[in-house]
């Protein structure tokens, strides 16, 4: 996978995205509109605009109890899972596996009228990566997608309008060990999730229908994501 075309540019944008999630919100300046809070989830967007299409950057923060960074990161990067939790997605492909952890996805989502439908072409990397903070904490999980092209499927071409997204979910994982030393259970653990997007409509969409469509979509995107990741895994050994 080292000698892949992609490889260059899948380092520089996990760099640049990591680094994205780990700025608090606070720090990010100003800006941020808290939109949308579900108990520990917080959902938070910026209005911005490029040629007269709504672009809002989104960071989302929510802390999960009972699971894991890995298992976050694992049921959101496998394909074999996508249609359980991915509300809005109408055809998924996977183009082409680069290795094991980086593969390239072709799908088109459900129309939302009055836009036409949209399609994505990108590919998605998954990573472990150190935890700086704590040497002998659990070390951070991170799922990077990235709108990229493909030759075969040209942008366009048929009835859907083509999308591009660069999204980041960074997990970072919480152990309360048990006092008595007794051996770990999902009740000591939990998931700290940030979770971020930037999403170009492609062709043009009333930013009030976009806007519209982010409101209602990502709150239920992350809930049924996160709920979907407790029941798969609540019978199985903790996976770190
Ligand atoms: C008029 C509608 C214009 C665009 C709608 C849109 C835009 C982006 C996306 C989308 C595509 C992939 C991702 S992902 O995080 O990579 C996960 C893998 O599927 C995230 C969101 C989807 C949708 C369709 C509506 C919608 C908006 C949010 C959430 C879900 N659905």
């Amino acid at each position: 996978a080292c000698q892949h075309r992609l490889w260059p540019e899948i380092e520089s944008v996990v760099k640049q995205q990591v680094a994205w999630a780990r700025t608090g919100i606070g720090e990010c300046g100003q800006g941020w509109q808290l939109f949308a809070e579900d108990g520990e989830m917080r959902m938070y967007r910026r209005e911005e605009e490029v040629d007269g299409m709504a672009v809002d950057p989104l960071k989302a923060v929510h802390t999960v109890p009972g699971i894991t960074g890995h298992e976050v990161c694992h049921y959101f990067f496998g394909p074999q899972y996508r249609y359980d939790w991915e509300t809005t997605l109408e055809q998924m492909t996977v183009l082409e596996t680069v290795s094991d952890d980086t593969l390239v996805f072709l799908q088109t989502h459900k129309r939302i009228w009055p836009a036409s439908q949209r399609d994505v072409l990108f590919w998605s990397h998954m990573r472990k990566l150190p935890n700086e903070n704590d040497r002998d904490g659990p070390d951070l999980w991170t799922v990077v997608n990235n709108s990229t092209t493909h030759l075969d499927y040209p942008p366009n071409v048929g009835k859907c309008v083509r999308i591009y997204l660069k999204v980041c979910l960074l997990c970072q994982t919480r152990v309360d060990p048990p006092k008595d030393g007794a051996p770990l259970t999902r009740d000591n653990i939990s998931c700290k999730i940030t979770y971020c997007s930037v999403v170009n409509p492609g062709g043009w969409a009333p930013a009030s229908v976009l806007r519209a469509v982010y409101k209602r979509e990502y709150p239920k995107f992350l809930k049924r994501f996160t709920a979907y990741v407790v029941n798969q895994t609540k019978n199985k050994p903790i996976m770190f």
